[in-house]
């Protein structure tokens, strides 16, 4: 690098006009980077606020399709779905990820017969659907078994891209299962479907109002998820958990949560040189709308900072709360 002394170089030059530093900008958000993810209600013209998530709601299929048009009309490129499922409905066996009837795999279909260019990224993994609120089937002491949880998972993956997703996202974290998943997705002609795989997911506390807006807080109880989820304190082993995925045929990789984890995004970016993803989760979401409901940060400021953040990160997509605000804000700009 060339690096010339001042005054022959004054770094200011560059940032004098509005134009001036559009044109030397590195990083640029748009809408083609944002991934929405949205919470399915069962039912007919049902809808609940996230008491931990302000501004995010749950949604039955009927108004979900309603809200498409205006996510459309944004140009949101993609939704990532997340099913909120009856207590009822919840199992030691988590039979009803894999019902054909589940409520993610309806919306996929009512929202791909609506909206079929948009995107549609599935979740694949059995917290919505567990009663005891792990991501997997547990034995007798409690532990996620890996290798019974991934069969499950293949049954989830399958009916998702029976149903119409175009983007598959185990977000479980067992190994081996993005290969497992591949193989069969193969196997039924699902050649074309992508994996995302949420491959360097950690045991993060940011994810708490998630948990809340699906209903599986209750049922994890005082539990967590660190026999399977990363360590916070591990950088080197979500190099490993991404190059694995990708080998097993995981065609982008996400890192979880994502402001905390930036180094996480840039180390894969770096090093892999694969399409990355960031999970701005839910989390970071409630403690930014903390701030803006005190008035203690500028909204519209804020959300695109933090966006732009995960691109100069090396993201090439970020799933966010923010995705609606956001496309409008940068509509508007
Ligand atoms: N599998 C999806 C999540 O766990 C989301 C977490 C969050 O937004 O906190
Ligand atoms: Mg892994």
């Amino acid at each position: 690098m060339t690096i010339s002394a001042f005054p022959a170089r004054r770094m200011r030059r560059l940032r004098a006009q509005d134009a001036l530093r559009n044109m030397v900008a590195e990083n640029q958000l748009t809408v083609n980077d944002l991934i929405y993810p949205v919470f399915v209600l069962p039912g007919k013209n049902s809808r609940q606020s996230v008491v931990s998530m302000p501004g995010v709601e749950r949604l039955s299929i009927d108004l979900l399709l309603k809200e498409t048009e205006k996510l459309a009309e944004l140009g949101i490129p993609a939704l990532a779905l997340f099913p909120v499922t009856p207590a009822d409905q919840k199992t030691e066996g988590a039979e009803e990820a894999f019902n054909a009837n589940g409520i993610a795999q309806q919306a996929m279909r009512s929202l791909k017969a609506e909206f079929p260019h948009i995107m549609l990224m599935s979740d694949v993994a059995l917290d919505p659907f567990t009663s005891h609120g792990q991501d997997g089937l547990v034995n007798e002491s409690g532990y996620v078994e890996n290798d019974k949880t991934v069969e499950v998972l293949v049954k989830q993956a399958i009916s998702h891209a029976d149903a119409g997703a175009d983007i598959i996202a185990p977000s479980d974290m067992m190994d081996g299962r993005i290969g497992t998943i591949r193989q069969a997705l193969e196997k039924q002609g699902h050649t074309n479907t992508c994996i995302m795989a949420y491959s360097a997911k950690y045991a993060s506390a940011y994810y708490g109002p998630f948990r809340d807006a699906v209903g599986s807080a209750a049922n994890i109880k005082g539990g967590n998820k660190k026999t399977y989820q990363m360590d916070p304190a591990n950088s080197d082993e979500a190099i490993h958990e991404i190059a694995m995925d990708i080998q097993e045929g995981a065609d982008m990789v996400m890192v979880k949560p994502g402001m905390p984890y930036l180094d996480i995004v840039r180390r894969c970016k770096d090093e892999l040189k694969v399409p990355t993803f960031a999970y701005q989760v839910s989390g970071e979401y409630a403690m930014h709308q903390a701030a803006f409901a005190n008035g203690w940060l500028n909204k519209e400021a804020v959300i695109l900072e933090s966006l732009l953040a995960f691109k100069r990160a090396g993201a090439d997509g970020i799933l966010t709360y923010f995705a609606r605000e956001a496309a409008l804000l940068l509509k508007q700009s």
